[in-house]
């Protein structure tokens, strides 16, 4: 078993065990009840990508080419307009949370990155001097709260770290910090988003990619997805070590890197496919 998988089935198993519940939950399902789900606290984990450990589950596929285009609508396209991402990416699992009839998500997101200049701040940072301690992307700007209506980011927060290796290569190491997250929708959605904005920028500057941290506030399940935990609990997952690829040669452009530049090699996850009714 992979160790994404390990770390799956064990945090499936302690929310189930040891978590507890919401009271006074913030989303609703399409039917109009609350959407409270059972949730443990300061979720963390290690994954060493230089040595194969991918953080993507096999107990059911998930869906890595939109989780990439959707990365790529944030930090290149840096807009939050559905019509682009449907339009240009074609996915289209944000409609739900479109602001009034705005076609955006609101100053969210994409919509943040652009209007602090985050990438470009944070490449000439890396250039400048690789060692410099100061590499954040900060998603959670309370200006851009106030100015529109719109859900509050999740993964919030990314810290980029350079070290030499053994090898005498240099790695980047990257720190995903997130505050609230719907595990069996999402965890494996949002940790390959940021492993692929890690080999993005370890590509721009011909780096290795090395660790990826990811940090969890508030780690749940909802109370309409029992079923599928015990499902995915039950399944035995594939013996094959996933990676993700970025085939581009060292120095390509961060700007100029494509969601088909991605290839996620030995991936044969479980199947059918789990319906989820998602909280909105
Ligand atoms: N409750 C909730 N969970 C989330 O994961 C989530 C939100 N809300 N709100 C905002 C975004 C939207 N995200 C989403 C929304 C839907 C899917 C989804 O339907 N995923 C399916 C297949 C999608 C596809 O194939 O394109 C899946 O099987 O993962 C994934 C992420 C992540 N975020
Ligand atoms: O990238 C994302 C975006 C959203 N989520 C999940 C986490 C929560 O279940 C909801 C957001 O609800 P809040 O009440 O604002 O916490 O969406 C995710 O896991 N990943």
């Amino acid at each position: 078993m992979t160790y994404a998988d390990t770390l799956f089935k064990e945090n499936i198993e302690n929310i189930l065990t040891n978590g507890v519940f919401s009271e006074q939950a913030r989303p609703k399902y399409k039917d109009g009840k609350t959407a409270n789900s059972k949730y443990i606290t300061g979720n963390f984990a290690t994954y060493d990508l230089e040595k194969g450990q991918f953080p993507i589950t096999s107990l059911r596929p998930i869906p890595i080419k939109s989780a990439i285009k959707e990365l790529l609508w944030i930090y290149q396209d840096q807009t939050s307009s559905l019509k682009v991402l449907k339009e240009k990416y074609g996915v289209n699992y944000w409609d739900e949370w479109e602001v009034g009839t705005t076609g955006t998500i609101g100053q969210r997101y994409g919509a943040t990155v652009k209007k602090y200049d985050i990438i470009t701040k944070l490449l000439a940072g890396l250039e400048k001097n690789p060692w410099n301690r100061r590499n954040i992307i900060n998603l959670w700007q309370y200006e851009d709260f106030e100015a529109t209506k719109g859900l509050l980011p999740c993964a919030f927060q990314t810290m980029f770290e350079v070290r030499r290796g053994e090898s005498g290569a240099l790695y980047l190491d990257a720190t995903l910090i997130q505050r609230s997250n719907d595990m069996l929708v999402a965890h494996h959605i949002n940790a390959m988003q940021y492993v692929a904005l890690q080999l993005m920028i370890a590509k721009h500057f011909s780096w290795q990619v090395g660790k990826f941290f990811y940090f969890i506030n508030n780690l749940h399940i909802y109370d309409n997805q029992f079923e599928q935990a015990q499902e995915l609990l039950h399944r035995t997952p594939s013996k094959k070590e996933p990676r993700l690829i970025l085939n581009v040669p060292d120095g390509t452009n961060f700007f100029d890197i494509k969601a088909e530049d991605f290839e996620l090699v030995d991936y044969e996850p479980v199947r059918p496919q789990l319906k989820f009714d998602l909280a909105i």
